[in-house]
């Protein structure tokens, strides 16, 4: 390899094109989603065959754009489920639908496609490098027409080296509202033309942020988050489900700030490519204590805001450590990212003095 060669291009070529075809299969399934397409998991969270389509795509990708090399990846589904008699329906669908997007001469089996999705049981850790994905973000959103993302991430150590979010309902220009992008996500059926093709985001450590449409073949553009200190038309920008995180504590940080618009509430990491690309300048997610959040959660996030010049760590401003496996152990109170820096700091200490106010 040339010395002047960028680090990790060849993982971000497979990054960017795994995440486009799972994004592809995603919106493909989004609109006609059955009943019998999606169930609840244990925790009362929602699992779709387009979760599990995606992480078998991406896995595949993956694979085989790197045959030498063991895959460790750390990702959200798993098979068991799909393995029982029970199962046997909906991973034919499943198979069906990663056939039809990866296109291949030897058509995939039911128990190939098992494997690959469990091929995302890593437990990840401190050595080595991790590929981290999240199949489908805000899978609640994705069920109910609004946003989701798919998110693909590389760790090394305790960071994010890497990042891809495939956004397919997110509008690639402002306007950032509530209603418009609500209106915009569940206005992209099948039957309608949609108004662009989503948003594919991607960062590599110390080369910047960027994105293009989610089409292909698209050049990216450079995308940098606020530099401005944004006063009260500040846009802050929290989870769409409640349960998800505290809307009470958020909006009262926001308020401490200055921020005087109500929320913009969205599912899933399409937050962090808002505050990416200078749309928004605050995301605050607060879930219930003893929640544990997960790194496919945040992971490919994390980097895109970094590198948009954006800052992120938990609510007492301690930087995200993606090495402890798949949780990020030792979070407290929540995540707090904001651009441009002094916003964050101010948000931080907004987040103390809160604390001792209810202690
Ligand atoms: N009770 C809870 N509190 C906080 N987060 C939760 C939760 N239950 C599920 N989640 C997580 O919240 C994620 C979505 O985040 P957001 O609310 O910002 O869109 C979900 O991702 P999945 O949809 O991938 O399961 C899931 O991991
Ligand atoms: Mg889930
Ligand atoms: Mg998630
Ligand atoms: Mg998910």
């Amino acid at each position: 390899m040339p010395a002047t060669m960028p680090a990790l291009q060849e993982e971000l070529k497979a990054a960017r094109q795994a995440v486009t075809l799972a994004s592809r299969l995603c919106r493909s399934v989004q609109m006609t989603l059955g009943s019998a397409e999606h169930q609840d998991k244990p925790d009362d969270s929602p699992v779709t065959v387009a979760d599990y389509g995606a992480q078998a795509v991406v896995a595949w990708t993956l694979k085989e754009a790197f045959p030498g090399t063991p895959l460790s990846l750390i990702a959200e589904e798993d098979a068991d489920d799909l393995r029982l008699p029970s199962g046997a329906a909906m991973l034919d669908r499943i198979t069906a639908l990663v056939n039809e997007t990866l296109g291949l001469a030897r058509q995939l089996a039911p128990a190939q496609v098992a494997d690959l999705i469990d091929a995302g049981g890593s437990p990840g850790g401190r050595t080595g490098r991790h590929w981290v994905l999240d199949p489908i973000d805000g899978t609640r959103g994705f069920v109910g027409r609004r946003q989701y993302a798919v998110c693909l991430g590389l760790i090394e150590g305790e960071e994010v080296t890497l990042g891809v979010l495939g956004c397919p309902n997110l509008p690639q220009a402002a306007p950032v509202g509530q209603a418009s992008l609500d209106a915009e996500a569940a206005g992209r059926d099948a039957r309608l033309a949609p108004r662009d093709s989503g948003c594919l985001f991607h960062a590599v450590k110390g080369q910047g942020a960027w994105v293009c449409g989610l089409a292909g073949g698209e050049v990216p553009a450079r995308i940098s988050a606020q530099t401005d200190p944004e006063g009260s038309a500040a846009v802050y920008m929290t989870s769409w489900e409640s349960r998800h995180s505290n809307h009470d504590l958020t909006d009262r940080l926001a308020a401490a700030v200055g921020v005087s618009r109500p929320a913009l509430k969205l599912d899933s990491q399409a937050k962090y490519g808002l505050l990416a690309r200078g749309d928004a300048s605050i995301f605050l997610r607060m879930p219930a204590p003893g929640y544990k959040e997960k790194v496919w959660d945040h992971a490919a996030g994390a980097v895109l805001v970094t590198e948009a010049g954006g800052c992120i760590s938990d609510c007492h401003g301690r930087p995200l450590d993606f090495g402890a496996g798949r949780f990020l152990e030792g979070l407290q109170g929540g995540i707090i990212a904001a651009a441009p820096p002094t916003l964050h700091a101010a948000l931080v200490r907004a987040y103390t003095e809160a604390a001792a106010v209810d202690a």
